[in-house]
């Protein structure tokens, strides 16, 4: 059985991803797991794949280990695609996902359904000492919500309507939701790599 560690210390993505490796063999470790502290890497990036090369490429110098690292947002359509990379800290640096869905509401205040479509986007990086970094890329199309539902989940899943679905990806259980996800359109594409780990 392999190790692989995920340098996040979002305990939302840690749940999606025990869940999606269940099917391979191999053991995730998180940021939250390591007994030492790790200090938060500062996302300088402007795009998805230069945050997530951030993450993964310090962490795995850090151990000399492989590590995945996930950079994930909400594209907004009306909002010119905001907010995007800064999806985390789009009402401010506290990172509060209450807020954060207050403010993308209130932006999008009298916009019609048809005008409220939206995409999460994941982009996972995998880096290994001396190797390059190998970066794959999954979305979910949908909608959002007039307001929040749902309990799962975590970030914007209240207020995101996958396509096709009458429920929010908050009132999806973790299963339903790791079929359609954006991470898991991204981890299927590194399948053929977590068979050679
Ligand atoms: O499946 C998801 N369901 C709902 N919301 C989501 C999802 N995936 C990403 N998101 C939102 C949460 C956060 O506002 C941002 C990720 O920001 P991002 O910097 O990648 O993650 P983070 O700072 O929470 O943890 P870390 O950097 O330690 O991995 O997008
Ligand atoms: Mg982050």
């Amino acid at each position: 059985m392999e190790q692989l560690i995920i340098a996040t210390k979002n305990k939302g993505k840690v749940k999606d991803f025990r869940n999606l490796f269940s099917k391979y063999d191999i053991t995730i470790k998180s940021l939250l797991d390591l007994e030492e502290n790790i200090p938060d890497i500062e996302e300088t990036g402007k795009t998805f794949e230069e945050n997530a090369a951030l993450k993964a490429e310090t962490i795995a110098e850090r151990f000399s280990l492989p590590v995945l690292a996930d950079d994930s947002g909400l594209e907004v359509d009306a909002l010119g695609g905001r907010p995007g990379i800064y999806s985390a800290r789009f009402a401010g640096l506290e990172k509060s996902d209450q807020a954060n869905i207050a403010k993308l509401l209130e932006e999008l205040k009298g916009v019609p359904e048809e005008e409220r479509t939206a995409r999460f986007v994941c982009v996972l990086a995998v880096a290994r000492p001396g190797q390059p970094t190998i970066f794959k890329r999954g979305s979910c199309e949908g909608r959002i919500a007039n307001h929040p539902i749902g309990e799962n989940g975590f970030g914007y899943d209240p207020v995101f309507y996958p396509n096709g679905l009458i429920k929010t990806m908050a009132e999806l259980s973790s299963e339903e939701k790791n079929q359609i996800s954006h991470r898991k359109n991204a981890i299927v594409q590194l399948e053929k790599w977590l068979q050679d780990l």
